[in-house]
This record gives structure tokens, sequence and C-alpha cells, in this order.
């Protein structure tokens, strides 16, 4: 049976992270849709943003984001933090799968990315201004975690 399962949550969440870990439990495929822009593109994400511009990186973002969906039977997607905020994209995720909002705490969150200068977006915006922006989506998921524990609970439950 198909199991598509996407992760949305604040950069610094752990989408990344978690998402490898629940991928390798559930014996599915991991995608990262930020590491398959940057193979298809051969650019980072912060390239991207510099050269082309955020406008541009939305729209690769959709296009990778569907591509993924019509031809990966069964995946665990790390979704970049504002993948579920333009576009449709949040509807296109919720008709083919399962998402899930990792809430790490901001504080956590700001002491894990303080060093990181991959996210193009943490150089203008701060973390509680992006969440004020983006909560009314991220609340839509249909599941939201804190730990792996419990996100793995809600798929071998
Ligand atoms: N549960 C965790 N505990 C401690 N550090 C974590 C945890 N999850 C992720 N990290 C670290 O936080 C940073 C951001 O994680 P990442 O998975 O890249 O987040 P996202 O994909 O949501 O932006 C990475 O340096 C990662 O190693
Ligand atoms: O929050 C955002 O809009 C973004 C988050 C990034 O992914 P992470 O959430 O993995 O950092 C990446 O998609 C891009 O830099 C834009
Ligand atoms: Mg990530």
């Amino acid at each position: 049976m198909s199991q598509k399962i996407f992760l949305i949550g604040l950069p610094g969440a752990g989408k990344t992270t978690l998402g490898l870990d629940l991928a390798v439990d559930l014996g599915v495929q991991f995608v990262d849709l930020d590491q398959d822009i940057e193979k298809a593109e051969k650019c980072s994400i912060r390239e991207i943003f510099e050269l082309k511009g955020e406008a541009h990186f939305r729209q690769l973002e959709k296009y990778h984001l569907e591509k993924v969906i019509n031809e990966i039977d069964s995946f665990v997607m790390a979704t970049g933090g504002g993948t579920p905020c333009f576009f449709d994209n949040m509807e296109v995720m919720q008709k083919a799968g399962t998402i899930c909002y990792i809430n790490t705490p901001i504080e956590e969150i700001q002491m894990r990315i303080e060093k990181d200068t991959t996210r193009p977006l943490m150089k203008t915006n701060t973390l509680e201004n992006l969440l004020d922006q983006r909560k009314e989506w991220y609340r839509r998921a249909d599941h939201t975690i804190q730990k792996y524990k419990e996100l793995i609970a809600v798929f071998k439950s």
C-alpha cells in the first residue's frame, strides 16, 4: 500500500534529521525536497536564492514536490520550512498522504542553527516572525509532534 508522509515545520525543526530516521524505520524511501532541488539544479539553495531569487525557488519547490508525489509510491519527505505556505502545496500534500508538523520550540531551534549559514531566509527573518506568518499552515497538519518517539508512534500504532 502506498504511504506518502510529509514533515513540515520551521527551518531547523528537525525535518531532515527525523525524516531520515522515520524512513529507515518504516523501510521506505527518504526524500529531502531541498536536496532534490539542489541535485536537479546543480546549485545550492543559498545560491538559488542569491542568483535567481525566492520567487524562482518557490516555483522549483512546487515542481519538485509534485514530481516526487507523482513518481514515487511510498516515501517520507522532509519539506522546506516554507513549502506548505506557497501556492496550493498544502492541499497537494493533504490529498497525497499524511502531514506531520514538527513543533520544536523556537529556543531550541535557535541554539541548533545559530552558526548555520546555509538557510538564506534566516538572514532577513527571525524564527518568531516566520512562525507568526506560517502557524496557520502548520496547524493544518494531520499530526503535531515534538520528539521522534511521538512521530514513530503515529505510524507504528
Ligand atoms: N532531535 C534533535 N536534537 C538535537 N539536534 C537536532 C535534533 N534534530 C535535528 N538536530 C540538529 O538541528 C539542526 C537542524 O536539523 P534539520 O534536520 O536540518 O532541520 P530542518 O530540516 O527542519 O531544517 C541540524 O544541525 C541537526 O543536526
Ligand atoms: O523556511 C523556508 O522558507 C526555507 C527553508 C529551507 O529548508 P529548511 O526548513 O530545511 O531549513 C529551504 O527550503 C529554503 O531555504 C527556504
Ligand atoms: Mg531540512
